[in-house]
């Protein structure tokens, strides 16, 4: 983040000299024969300075690392100073630059601990204040609809940020919901999305929550107008809209033009980047969902492992830990992709949340001083809940010819122990079983004692793996609401190392606005062929072929 080119440190270019003589013989078959202590020196247990209790385990010891490539990752983040930005970002310092913004979600769930010097910071806790108030009368029955009854359906609207944290939550965390409070999210534009949505709800008993820090984004705004009007069908009076729709926003103006009055807005600000913004009141489904005490909960975890990663040393640091490791792969081993595996049902949005989180921050090719990185910067972010990927996807992962680095991420107790837990057990034999067979595979010899003499060579070849796929395993007692704000924020914290190693600022998303722009051109050049101009020629015949067949 100093905006120096990561190429430059001397650590950056030991590495490539390490990887080049040394790559082949990082064998962890080998690593693992050689050293019987690899997995004690290569795990950590994380255990909350303070506030809920959270434990898990960080096993490391899968990776294609040894004691000296480690160190040698860590004095690459040293030289990259990650200590002092990450200092700087705790402090509100704006480095943000671009934009030239603090970044603070670690305000919003900071309790006392940290000293941070930035307009809005001592609101905070007037918004929760304000969040934990709403949301108790909504789950108590006692705000009422504009006929009087309770309200028994929650939609939040909004997209990106806006809705990714929102729903990754509420997923995860359905164990501490009320059921009789039914959550939906409406993102897309499509407006299929907002109308087999409103199928499922009745105007009565609906609250509507317009999720938008700049209140201007195009899909969220028109699905709320839409919404609106769905609503003003039934309700017919506009001063109805008041007991159905709220708002979070940074944006007051824009807010109360939209017909919100301010007493139903909750407020938000500018240091809150909408990828790291669950905490803020853009969580307040999550609050009416499970409850302002697990909310709480879930802002406590986060802020442990803030503290977590605020003080303890980089060779002891869990998110740095994850984020050199993830650059040893990214940067010198070539690999594309980075895989999150949760092996929790609960955490089925966990990989979609973390694509935002990840490759909205650290998909970028220019340094915060301006220059093209003459390496790779984020990795592609992708991954499914367990163990349905393995009926789909993990061959590649396993006898593919790409290195994927993966994460595993497992609770020790699950909130279903349906059949004496046996589902779990079940589960958490796949859990330990996948990173196992990536790690040391299966050789010739092996599959030739298996099949007998008569297989053919080829079959014999196709039943190899190769093994040496490196992955982490995370396994903590119990996805708590505590819990989840520790493994949120241990991401968050493993992405801002990232992108202060690679020099490029985690913070702004300047690669989503040219479609933005084109998009609105477009839209005023649909309705007749005479109108589009400007375009090359597969654009416009696009756009032509849509005139001629569409039927509204
Ligand atoms: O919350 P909003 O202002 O509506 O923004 C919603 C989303 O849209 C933008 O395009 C950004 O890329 C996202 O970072 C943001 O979360």
């Amino acid at each position: 983040m100093s905006g120096r080119l990561a190429s430059e440190y001397p650590s950056w270019k030991k590495l490539q000299q390490t990887y080049d003589s040394e790559h082949a013989k990082l064998v962890l078959k080998e690593l693992f024969a050689q050293d019987p202590a690899r997995f004690s020196k290569f795990s950590k247990e994380y255990s909350s300075p303070d506030g809920p209790s959270v434990t898990f385990l960080l096993d490391y010891s899968k990776n294609l690392i040894t004691e000296p490539i480690l160190e040698t990752l860590l004095s690459l983040a040293r030289e990259a100073q990650v200590e002092t930005y990450r200092d700087k970002m705790f402090a509100g310092e704006h480095i943000n630059t671009s934009e030239d913004r603090a970044v603070l979600h670690v305000a919003l769930r900071n309790f006392n601990d940290f000293q941070i010097q930035e307009a809005g910071v001592s609101e905070v806790q007037g918004v929760l204040a304000h969040i934990k108030e709403f949301s108790e009368s909504v789950r108590s029955g006692a705000w009422k609809g504009y006929t009087g009854k309770k309200i028994d359906t929650i939609v939040n609207i909004g997209i990106g940020g806006s809705d990714l944290g929102p729903v990754m939550v509420t997923e995860a965390l359905k164990p501490y919901a009320k059921r009789d409070l039914t959550a939906h999210f409406v993102s897309n534009i499509d407006g299929t999305h907002l109308a087999e949505t409103l199928r499922l709800c009745n105007p009565e008993t609906t609250l509507f929550i317009i999720a938008s820090k700049t209140f201007t984004t195009q899909e969220t705004i028109t699905n709320a107008t839409s919404a609106r009007d769905w609503f003003l069908e039934t309700a017919k009076d506009k001063a109805h809209v008041a007991k159905h729709f709220v708002a979070l926003s940074t944006n007051t103006k824009a807010v109360t033009e939209f017909g919100i009055a301010e007493a139903n807005m909750f407020q938000f600000w500018d240091w809150v980047g909408g990828r790291y913004s669950l905490w803020s009141a853009i969580g307040l489904s999550i609050a009416l969902s499970i409850g302002y005490d697990n909310f709480e909960e879930l802002l406590k975890g986060a802020h442990g492992m803030d503290k977590h990663f605020k003080t303890t040393p980089l060779e002891k640091n869990l998110p740095v830990l994850l984020a050199v490791i993830g650059v040893w792969y990214n940067d010198f081993y070539g690999s594309q992709t980075h895989a999150l595996l949760p092996y929790d049902q609960y955490l089925h949005k966990f990989a979609d949340y973390f694509q935002q989180g990840d490759m909205e921050s650290n998909g970028k090719f220019v340094t915060k001083g301006g220059q093209r990185v003459d390496y790779q910067t984020g990795p592609i972010i992708w991954g499914a809940a367990g163990t349905n990927g393995q009926h789909s996807f993990y061959q590649l992962v396993h006898q593919g010819t790409k290195l994927i680095p993966a994460d595993f991420i497992a609770p020790a107790t699950t909130h279903n122990p349906i059949r004496n837990s046996l589902h779990h057990r079940i589960l958490l034999s796949n859990f330990f079983a996948q990173p196992e067979a990536l790690a040391f595979g299966k050789t010739e010899e092996e599959v030739r004692k298996e099949v007998g003499a008569n297989a053919s060579e080829a079959l014999i070849k196709s039943k190899v793996f190769e093994g040496n796929r490196p992955s982490n395993s995370i396994l903590f007692p119990k996805l708590t609401p505590a819990t989840l704000g520790a493994l949120i924020a241990l991401y968050e914290h493993k992405i801002f190392t990232q992108g202060v190693i690679w020099g490029i600022n985690s913070f702004d998303q300047m690669g989503v606005e040219l479609g933005k722009v084109l998009a609105k051109n477009i839209l005023a050049q649909l309705n007749t062929p005479e109108d589009v101009s400007g375009h090359d020629s597969s654009t416009t015949g696009l756009i032509h072929y849509y005139q001629k067949h569409r039927q509204e």
